[in-house]
């Protein structure tokens, strides 16, 4: 009997299934943005405050219990007075910062709490400068607004440092809290900080997959970022790399980690990316970026007050979701696979299945490669729009 899948606006597909199997699937997890229109409903009806009240647990023997306080007013304030978007309404506060050693360098992790959801969405800060000891960097620290703000009258000292407000080396010997940050940055002769909006993806980041690029993606976001910056008013000067990568929890393109397991399997029985999503009766994409633009924002990477970026991307509508979002973003720079760029037969590994190299996809390790990515990035350009030159994956068959 044939298996048909059926969604509210597709013609139904039909593969063949046996009979024994259960009824056809038919996914009731709406869209990203019904989802989203139906929790304000609830809010409102329910007029839940749009402050994000989470208690602060003991982890120092020296830190009271405190329940948190509303969003400073330095982070509201940073809005713009007029708004066509959601950016009057979703306001984001970081929670903690702590540093974190990888292969490209010292990174701090800004753990974000939001208005919107109840996902705790991260920024990876590069910016290695402000961990140094002995260099007065020329460019601007990269600082979230929201964790240097004074969270209440009777913060204490270790309140902050548990929080990772705190500047230069946190050590057994040195503790020095951070202070209130000026909204408004003097311009410098920097090139702007390179940012990419990274959404997660368990199976590419976590298991090494290689079904798509996400794990590549993100170490080599990281690894651009980190790469010395030259400054060109003179040859040999260069600064740290510095930037940031936002890394938003939004699974599967929004469509989350049970859909995208399910999408997989239709893909195995040949369907593209974007077909097993509506299949799904998910949208190709599900994914919003007024999150990633709220914590830009805090961290005054795009905004008013703060640099213009250079975005990470081959997906054009990332660029077009923060410029709406009033967003400066100077440039756009393609995330190009590692292995298009690196055809020679000896890059690719003999030893490994379809040219698998050790550590690959992970952070810090090597290029991905094989026929279901072939097939994920070719999708990617032809049905998502993405600015990739096809020619040189044809020039690898
Ligand atoms: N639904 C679905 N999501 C996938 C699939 N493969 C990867 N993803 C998700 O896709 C997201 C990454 O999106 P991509 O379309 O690869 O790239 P992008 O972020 O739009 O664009 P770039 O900035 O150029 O990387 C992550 O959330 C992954 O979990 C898939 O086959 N189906």
């Amino acid at each position: 009997m044939p298996f048909t899948y059926r969604t509210p606006n597709e013609p139904s597909v039909r593969t063949t299934r046996s009979t024994t199997q259960p009824p056809p699937y038919v996914s009731k997890q709406a869209p990203r943005r019904l989802r989203l229109q139906d929790q304000e409903r609830v809010e409102e009806k329910e007029n839940i405050p749009q402050s994000i009240g989470m208690p602060t647990e003991i982890l120092l023997p020296s830190v009271s219990r405190k329940r948190e306080p509303p969003l400073p007013s330095s982070t509201t304030a940073s809005l713009p007075r007029e708004t066509t978007s959601s950016e009057s309404r979703i306001q984001v506060r970081c929670m903690a910062r702590t540093r974190i050693p990888t292969p490209h360098g010292t990174v701090f992790l800004h753990l974000y709490h939001n208005t919107l959801d109840n996902k705790e969405h991260l920024a990876i800060v590069i910016d290695p400068a402000q961990y140094s000891t002995n260099s007065q960097s020329i460019a601007p620290p990269i600082r979230s607004r929201s964790l240097d703000a004074i969270w209440s009258d009777d913060e204490t000292q270790e309140d902050r440092i548990l929080r990772g407000a705190y500047v230069g080396r946190l050590t057994p010997e040195t503790r020095i809290p951070s202070r209130p940050i000026d909204q408004s940055r003097p311009p410098t002769d920097v090139p702007p900080p390179l940012v990419r909006i990274h959404s997660e993806c368990f199976t590419g980041e976590t298991i090494g997959s290689m079904r798509c690029d996400c794990g590549e993606q993100l170490d080599e976001a990281i690894r651009l970022i980190s790469q010395p910056i030259h400054l060109s008013t003179s040859s040999s000067a260069t600064i740290p790399g510095r930037g940031a990568v936002i890394y938003l929890r939004q699974e599967g393109r929004g469509i989350g980690l049970l859909s995208k397991i399910q999408a997989y399997n239709l893909q195995d029985v040949g369907h593209d990316t974007v077909t097993a999503n509506i299949l799904l009766g998910h949208k190709a994409d599900e994914r919003g970026y007024d999150i990633a633009a709220a914590i830009l924002r805090d961290l005054g990477l795009g905004s008013e007050q703060g640099e213009s970026i250079r975005l990470l991307t081959n997906n054009p509508d990332k660029v077009m979701a923060l410029e709406k979002e009033g967003l400066r973003v100077l440039e756009r720079l393609p995330m190009v696979p590692r292995s298009w760029r690196c055809q020679s037969e000896s890059a690719l590994s003999s030893s490994a299945p379809e040219g698998r190299k050790a550590g690959v996809s992970m952070i810090g390790g090597d290029m991905a490669w094989g026929v279901d990515l072939n097939k994920y990035l070719r999708t990617k350009v032809l049905r998502m729009g993405h600015i990739l030159p096809l020619s040189m994956i044809d020039e690898m068959q």
